[in-house]
């Protein structure tokens, strides 16, 4: 079957780029989000990013209006499910969250719909369980920024059909992306590796072994990372962090996975990054 419509659930910095490379991609997209100001804001991120590739001479204007028309806006659920193909769900990492998204999605969905998640690290097995589909619930796991990184992980739950794991592979590969099969374990691959990482130099800095600019530094300069662990976490989200860590450290029950008390205080304060302006680093 041809998929055309794919909607994205949560308009931040994932959504919002998994909504713009599934338009770039040709689908038709309903981007949803809590409020009218939370979606416009991502639909802003979006034209804000197709307009410096028209600049640079990567894509025309009449192609940017394109990608833009295809993109309708919602804060509807029931307006986002009724005639998806696909619908990827990328709100914040919390499972009761998802799973009432999920649980929710089942009931307004058209039948054929396939549920995928993009989160960080909680088992697709139990948001599947959260509907009477399980078979056609899957993870789908972006990397950010979405339209720049090539990975996408795709996680099987303990149901997933061979089918739905197909089509999801396919319409990754549509999207420009490199799928890469991993299995439903806290983490999966990608965060079981990276996030301990981001987390010991947070105890780094903790424990006064260096600045977080030394510490960027050692990482950059030494091992050739695009960025620095702590630029990195402020990237990506500190509560996201610190939602994966615990996690893991649940998920596996064991202590080598603790989140760092300087982690959770910064979330605590507010200090979750780049979305709000601080984190590691001042951003305004
Ligand atoms: C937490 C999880 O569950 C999983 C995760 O996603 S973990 C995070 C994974 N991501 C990473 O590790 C990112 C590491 N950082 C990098 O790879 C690079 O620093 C970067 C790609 C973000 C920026 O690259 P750079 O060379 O330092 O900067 P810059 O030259 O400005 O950008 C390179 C390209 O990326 C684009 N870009 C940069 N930031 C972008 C953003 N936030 N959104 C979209 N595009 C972006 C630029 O427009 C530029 O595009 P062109 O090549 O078409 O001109
Ligand atoms: N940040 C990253 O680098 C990566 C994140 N992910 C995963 O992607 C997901 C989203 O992360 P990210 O985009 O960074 O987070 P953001 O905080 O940028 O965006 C999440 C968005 O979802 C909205 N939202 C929250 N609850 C609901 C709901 N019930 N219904 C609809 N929208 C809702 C939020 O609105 P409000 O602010 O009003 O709550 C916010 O706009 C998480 O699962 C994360 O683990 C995956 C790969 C990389």
């Amino acid at each position: 079957m041809e998929w055309k419509r794919v909607s994205v659930i949560g308009a931040g910095q994932m959504g919002s780029g998994i909504a713009q490379v599934a338009a770039q991609a040709g689908y038709q997209v309903v981007l949803l989000d809590t409020t009218e100001e939370q979606v416009q804001a991502g639909v802003k991120r979006i034209a804000d990013l197709l307009a410096r590739n028209v600049e640079k001479g990567k894509l025309s204007a009449e192609e940017r209006e394109g990608i833009l028309d295809r993109i309708a806006t919602t804060t509807q659920l029931e307006e986002a499910a009724q005639e998806a193909d696909l619908v990827i769900e990328a709100v914040v990492e919390k499972l009761e969250v998802k799973a009432e998204i999920f649980r929710r999605l089942d009931q307004c969905c058209p039948n054929h719909t396939i549920l995928a998640s993009n989160t960080s690290s909680l088992p697709i097995t139990e948001i599947a369980a959260a509907t009477k589909r399980p078979e056609q619930v899957i993870g789908m796991h972006f990397m950010n920024p979405v339209p720049v990184m090539k990975l996408v992980e795709v996680i099987r739950g303990l149901a997933t059909s061979e089918d739905v794991f197909r089509l999801v592979v396919a319409a990754a590969e549509r999207m420009g992306k490199t799928p890469v099969e991993v299995n439903d374990y806290p983490g999966f691959v990608s965060n079981r590796i990276l996030m301990p990482m981001i987390n010991e130099a947070i105890y780094a800095v903790y424990e006064g072994v260096a600045t977080p600019e030394a510490i960027d530094q050692v990482m950059k300069l030494g091992m050739n990372h695009p960025m620095g662990p702590l630029t990195l976490a402020d990237f990506i989200g500190l509560d996201t962090c610190l939602y994966i860590m615990e996690t893991l450290h649940e998920g596996f029950g064991d202590s080598k996975y603790r989140p760092c008390p300087l982690l959770r205080k910064y979330v605590k304060a507010g200090w979750l990054g780049r979305k709000s302006g601080r984190g590691f680093y001042q951003y305004s």
